[in-house]
């Protein structure tokens, strides 16, 4: 529990961030429709969704940086976000440094900007980029620079004063594959140091890896919230079976639940209810054996697109059915 001790509005709450009912219309188009958030004190959290699906719009609200036309969003218990600015480090999806300055300067200014003494931000941006194997430049100026490694410096500056919350829009896209394991090892670290993270992604391997729970945002709305395995649960088990003899495709997919596919030299689907007991009798019977034989649960990318399909397919009825009596009327 911790209390909200730079605002009057004190409170105790186990919540960093806790957004009710947010929406936003821009014109005519809900972007955001009763999007809630609540992100526990000291997780990583994901905010996951396709393009377009509110993102950026439900981070923005939740941090003040846009009001929203309905709901509410408390920081450490405050609704006042500027009372707590200066314990929060927010990464924009709009990147952006001085290019003139150099990396050392760039973070060290961004530290001033929430309060940091300006040598200790210099000293703070030595070590960070040492830690992340960044020194050779240092001394470089932005506009000489990668827009990779312009992110990284960038993504420094917005944690360099120590802040409690950290929110990063879309950190990972645009930095190569050693990067992305730098930026996970960071975001590790600063949880470590006590930090909440509150990032979004549509990269799912970077979430399964590191959040603590998600919300999945599609069509404007929250249509799931949880743990990693919560919702890889969503799924039933997948099993690949490879047979040992060569047989006749008919006569293998006959074997097998009708949705069965084959990819390859295997053949895969999804465990129905009875298990899968029976059909390891029915193979055995059958006398084409076992070359190879997987149980997993699907990952997260596939529950991710299974709840994403889903609401696409709902919309796509509504859109059919109102099609469907516009003609008739
Ligand atoms: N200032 C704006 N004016 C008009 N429409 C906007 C504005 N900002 C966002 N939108 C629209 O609102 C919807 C949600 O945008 P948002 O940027 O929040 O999505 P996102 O999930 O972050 O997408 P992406 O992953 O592509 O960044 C989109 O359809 C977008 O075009």
């Amino acid at each position: 529990m911790r209390a909200d001790s730079a605002s009057g509005d004190q409170r105790l709450t186990d919540y960093c961030v806790e957004a009710r009912g947010l929406t936003k219309y821009f014109d005519e188009f809900k972007a955001v429709d009763h999007v809630d958030l609540e992100v526990p004190v000291g997780s990583i959290y994901g905010v996951l969704g396709p393009n377009g699906a509110g993102k950026t719009t439900s981070l923005r609200m939740t941090l003040g940086i846009i009001d929203p036309d309905e709901g509410t969003s408390r920081l450490f218990g405050s609704h006042k976000p500027q009372s707590v600015r200066h314990r929060i480090g927010y990464l924009p999806e709009e990147r952006g440094l001085y290019p003139g300055m150099k990396a050392r300067e760039a973070i060290a200014f961004m530290g001033a900007l929430r309060g940091l003494d300006w040598g200790e931000g210099r000293r703070r941006a030595a070590t960070f980029m040492a830690e992340l194997g960044l020194e050779r430049v240092i001394d470089e100026k932005i506009r000489k620079m990668s827009k990779g490694m312009a992110q990284m410096v960038q993504l420094i500056g917005s944690i360099v004063h120590a802040p409690d919350l950290i929110v990063l829009d879309e950190p990972f896209s645009g930095l190569d594959p050693v990067n992305q394991e730098r930026l996970e090892t960071l975001v590790r670290r600063e949880r470590d140091r006590g930090a909440t993270i509150l990032f979004s992604t549509h990269v799912m391997a970077h979430a399964e890896r590191l959040c603590d729970r998600l919300a999945i945002i599609a069509r404007s709305q929250r249509r799931f919230e949880g743990t990693v395995d919560e919702a890889r649960a969503l799924l039933p088990m997948q099993v690949r079976y490879a047979p040992r003899t060569g047989a006749d495709d008919g006569v293998i997919a006959a074997l097998l639940p009708a949705d069965a596919q084959r990819r390859g030299d295997a053949w895969h689907f999804a465990i129905d209810d009875a298990g899968v007991e029976p059909l390891l009798a029915r193979i055995t019977a059958s006398g084409h054996g076992v070359a190879g034989l997987s149980i997993a649960r699907p990952g997260l990318h596939d529950a991710f697109v299974h709840i994403v399909r889903q609401v696409d397919a709902g919309f796509a009825a509504d859109a059919a059915e109102e099609a469907a009596a516009e003609a008739s009327a």
